[in-house]
């Protein structure tokens, strides 16, 4: 029968909200981002944004929070596999964080079709 234990998803919630917590806290990448997004978020605000710019905004700062998130467990996970030099562990981290860049530039680019119009506009008139 389909029962829902409330429980186990409430505990759920709380692990996963530990771990990002964890992940501005201790993750200087991580800080970057979130600096990133809050300067984005602000620009937003300062030039008003139509509620599909903000959700490709939001959709974006997820987006690079979610792989840095990603990143951060590949790469302590790999640490605990072994701390020596390892090729395999070196493709590993830098795949992963090679996807975190990827994800950054695309989010830059985003910002930069939503934004340089706005600030374009601003300074024209
Ligand atoms: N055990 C290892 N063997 C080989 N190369 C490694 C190893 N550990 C780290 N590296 C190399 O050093 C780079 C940085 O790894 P590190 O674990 O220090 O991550 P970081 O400085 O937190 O990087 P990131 O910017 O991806 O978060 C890796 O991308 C990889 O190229």
């Amino acid at each position: 029968m389909l029962m829902l234990d409330v429980r186990k998803v409430w505990r759920s919630f709380r692990y996963a909200g530990q771990g990002i917590i964890d992940l501005f806290r201790y993750e200087n990448n991580a800080k970057v981002h979130l600096l990133a997004a809050g300067v984005a978020l602000g620009l937003g605000l300062w030039l008003g944004l139509t509620n599909l710019e903000w959700a490709l905004l939001t959709m974006q700062i997820g987006l690079v929070w979610a792989a840095e998130a990603f990143n951060t467990a590949l790469e302590k996970l790999a640490d605990r596999v072994t701390t020596a030099h390892d090729p395999l562990i070196r493709a590993t981290k830098d795949l992963a964080s090679g996807a975190v860049l990827l994800v950054a530039i695309m989010a830059v680019a985003v910002a930069l079709f939503i934004f340089v119009p706005k600030l374009a506009l601003l300074y024209t008139n």
